[in-house]
């Protein structure tokens, strides 16, 4: 019997996994900045890393190239014991994983205008399995599931009760991420998962989670995964009463467009890519990694005061486990508190990354969401 195959779509990235029936990962790979300088790398147990350039203008392209590379592997997806997929928005009737069905399908379709960036693409992933292998049993992991733990007064947005309020709430997401995050970290430190936990998920979509007693107790992102940091393509929070005034300038359909694929790290540096961005070095390209860094300190202390302190750090996502000069800006913002990050494991992106003396200890840890949808698949169809 195969093993589990787990397709992961992010709004700039596709990245797969298949795994034994220990969980071990016996195949992976990424298409990466899709519609920009794309890449497709596969790397398989015995270490070997192919890595194609290859022109991926869009996430169908992406998902077709990892399918292929897959077979070509000598994976044969319809003796897979099942697929796992992470479903980026699930609304208020999908929170915990569950087997893929048609009423499962159609809902994740419901919610598609909530993650434009994403629902679309992870139910693509679905569907392509689905016409390959009719029988495959599929599962959907949802990134909302982690922060159930939220209590009411941070799911609630201050609007009045009506009978549909109870959708309309603060959801967060990232959360596979999160949960990830935290089995990791119990075990690569020494003295397990500190109590109140700030982690930052910097991708190209990015948000923060105050994790307290290894539970999500507030996050930055809310309904969609818009709010929150500035982002690649998203603004981050915005005042609802500007959201109107571009909607009746340019109509809804221009304003989401714009507010989610045209805005953040692209709309003021002119480059979604923090690498690219970095590279380009305009005062502009300057002026948009410095609004990330900004804007992360600042939701950081929200995140603080609702863990009511700080007692560790954590980055992962492309940018977090990556670039250590953001980290070590966002790190700089927080020196305040007391936490700093030591130069040099900062530069060679150790695990543990700050100075001795800081006040709390500093972790990269690398997202591990592909291995946690392999779990979460794996008790589904036992
Ligand atoms: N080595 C690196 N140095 C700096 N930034 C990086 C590096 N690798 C990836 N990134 C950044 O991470 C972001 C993509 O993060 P990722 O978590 O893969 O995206 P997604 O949100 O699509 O899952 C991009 O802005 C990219 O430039
Ligand atoms: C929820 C979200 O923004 O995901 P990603 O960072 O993968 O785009
Ligand atoms: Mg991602």
């Amino acid at each position: 019997m195969g093993g589990i195959l787990v397709l992961n779509s992010g709004s700039s990235s596709i990245k797969f996994a298949l795994f034994d029936e220990s969980l071990d990962e016996t195949l992976s790979g990424s298409a990466t900045e899709i519609g920009g300088a794309s890449d497709l790398k596969i790397s398989s147990k015995d270490l070997v890393t192919k890595e194609a350039s290859a022109d991926l203008p869009d996430h169908a392209a992406a998902l077709r190239a990892i399918l292929n590379a897959v077979q070509t592997e000598g994976v044969d997806i319809a003796n897979l014991a099942g697929a796992g997929h992470r479903v980026v928005h699930g609304g208020s009737v999908l929170q915990a994983a569950i087997r893929v069905d048609g009423q499962v399908i159609a809902e994740i379709e419901r919610c598609s205008d909530l993650a434009p960036l994403h629902n679309p693409h992870n139910l693509a992933a679905i569907m392509a399995l689905r016409d390959l292998a009719p029988d495959l049993v599929q599962v959907a992991c949802f990134d909302t599931a982690f922060h159930a733990s939220n209590p009411e007064v941070a799911r609630r947005y201050a609007l009045p009760d009506w009978p549909e309020m109870e959708t309309l709430r603060r959801y967060g997401f990232h959360g596979i991420s999160y949960q990830g995050l935290i089995k990791k970290l119990a075990d690569v430190s020494e003295t397990g998962v500190p109590n109140r936990l700030l982690a930052f998920h910097l991708g190209n979509g990015a948000s923060l989670c105050a994790i307290k007693s290894g539970q999500s107790v507030a996050t930055t992102m809310g309904y969609s995964p818009l709010e929150g940091l500035t982002m690649g393509t998203r603004t981050g929070n915005i005042d609802g009463n500007l959201v109107l005034r571009l909607a009746e300038e340019n109509g809804i359909e221009d304003t989401k467009e714009l507010l989610n694929k045209k805005s953040g790290l692209l709309g003021l540096g002119g480059l979604s890519d923090m690498r690219t961005l970095h590279a380009a070095e305009t005062d502009a390209s300057r002026f948009a990694v410095e609004h990330f860094c900004y804007w992360a300190v600042r939701h950081a202390g929200s995140m603080i005061a609702a863990m009511g302190g700080l007692d560790g750090i954590a980055f992962t996502g492309g940018i977090g486990e990556n670039d250590a000069v953001v980290r070590q800006k966002i790190i700089s913002g927080l020196r305040f508190l007391g936490a700093t990050c030591d130069p040099q494991s900062n530069d060679s992106n150790r695990s543990r990354i700050d100075v001795s003396g800081s006040t709390v200890p500093i972790w990269i840890v690398k997202a591990e969401e592909e291995k946690t949808i392999a779990a979460e698949t794996q008790k589904l169809i036992a």
